[in-house]
């Protein structure tokens, strides 16, 4: 059977602004669209939900034709979530009567059974009989998302949904979004600007540019093309996938082993055999000649692949392979020039700090 999967095909003509987009997306996991303010996001989602009117539009989820030219489902028939950057819930019901409200919509079709599970993946059991005014910010999108979920959708649409939290609230919501990734069975079209999103939940990446898709791929190939401006300045970098190999204990390390290498980070308490996501910035990354004696611990042998520029005219951005792994260098261009970086050079790429996340 063939992987279920997304096409979407949709053409909006306003004055001062166009989406044309033609997409085929993975049915399964994460697909983030980035791309500058006013590049398009939001649109696309309105014309996924059925929201805005792209007459020539073509939307097709697993199978099922949503939107055929003119004909297609009315909004209200689409079986969508849609989480906005704040959860508008009703202050006069508690937690579950805001969870129960949607369901009532939906009548004899409602699954109960989807309200436990969205309860459970969102870590909102203790809140049922709170009323919306008494959660925070992070507490109320958590209701929010779980309401979407309770309805059983086959897609779920999230425009910025922590653009309006703080840092620390964003923090705490995160790894909640993380265990949808692992969990759901549904695609999650996810809105976002904030790199630490991208890094740790998109699995398909897709950058807008104008009402144009500039590119879209996997995560880990998209983050580190030079020739995309994904605008990612001190975020940028690369993810690799990779598995827990070795645990120092004694000095708190933890080795995580990908396709082309190993790295040390500080040991989360992962067990070995855990397949995790490692963050390599760009910032952490430098090139030598020789292989240093250095307090760096983390050497690896790789080939130039390319050179791009930087935001800065004083910076270069180096994509250098290690094994069948990319990952991106941030050097000064004088350092750049000193070491005579060029495309097929042998250099040995030092590593000084990676973040691993944790995944499945
Ligand atoms: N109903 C409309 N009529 C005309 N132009 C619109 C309409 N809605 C949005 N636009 C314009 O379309 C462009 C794309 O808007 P959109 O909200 O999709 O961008 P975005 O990428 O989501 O931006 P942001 O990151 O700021 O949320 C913008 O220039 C916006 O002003």
């Amino acid at each position: 059977m063939a992987p279920p999967l997304i096409e979407a095909r949709f053409r909006v003509d306003w004055p001062g602004f166009s989406l044309d987009v033609d997409l085929r997306l993975p049915g399964r996991g994460f697909t983030v669209l980035s791309g500058p303010s006013g590049s398009g996001k939001t649109t696309l989602l309105r014309c996924v939900a059925g929201l805005e009117r792209a007459p020539q539009g073509r939307l097709v989820v697993d199978g099922e034709v949503w939107q055929d030219g003119a004909q297609g489902l009315p909004v209200h028939r689409r079986p969508i979530g849609y989480v906005f950057q704040e959860a508008s819930l009703f202050d006069h019901l508690s937690v579950l009567g805001n969870l129960r409200y949607g369901l009532k919509r939906l009548g004899s079709g409602a699954d109960p059974a989807r309200l436990e599970q969205a309860v459970a993946l969102l870590g909102i059991g203790h809140l049922l009989e709170r009323r919306p005014e008494r959660l925070s910010g992070g507490e109320r999108q958590r209701v929010g998302i779980a309401r979407a979920l309770a309805l059983g959708p086959r897609l779920l649409l999230m425009d910025e949904p922590l653009s309006a939290l703080d840092l620390a609230r964003r923090q705490e919501i995160l790894p909640y979004l993380e265990r949808l990734r692992e969990e759901l069975d549904i695609p999650v079209l996810y809105v976002t600007h904030a790199p630490d999103e991208v890094a740790r939940l998109a699995d398909h990446l897709v950058a807008l540019e104008a009402g144009r898709v500039l590119a879209h791929g996997p995560l880990q190939e998209l983050l580190v093309r030079l020739d995309l401006p994904l605008r990612l300045g001190e975020q940028a970098g690369a993810v690799l996938d990779a598995t827990i190999g070795e645990v120092d204990t004694r000095w708190h390390l933890a080795r995580a082993d990908f396709d082309g290498g190993s790295l040390w980070a500080r040991d989360p308490g992962l067990p070995l055999g855990q397949r995790v996501r490692v963050r390599v910035l760009a910032r952490d990354v430098s090139l030598a000649a020789q292989p240093g004696a250095s307090s760096i611990q983390n050497q690896l042998p790789g080939v130039v692949e390319a050179v791009g520029a930087d935001d800065h005219p004083a910076l270069a951005l180096v994509q250098v392979r290690v094994g069948a792994a990319l990952l991106l260098a941030r050097l000064t261009r004088r350092s750049a020039d000193q070491l005579g970086v060029v495309p097929g050079q042998r250099l040995w790429v030092q590593v000084k700090s990676v973040a691993l996340l944790e995944t499945r």
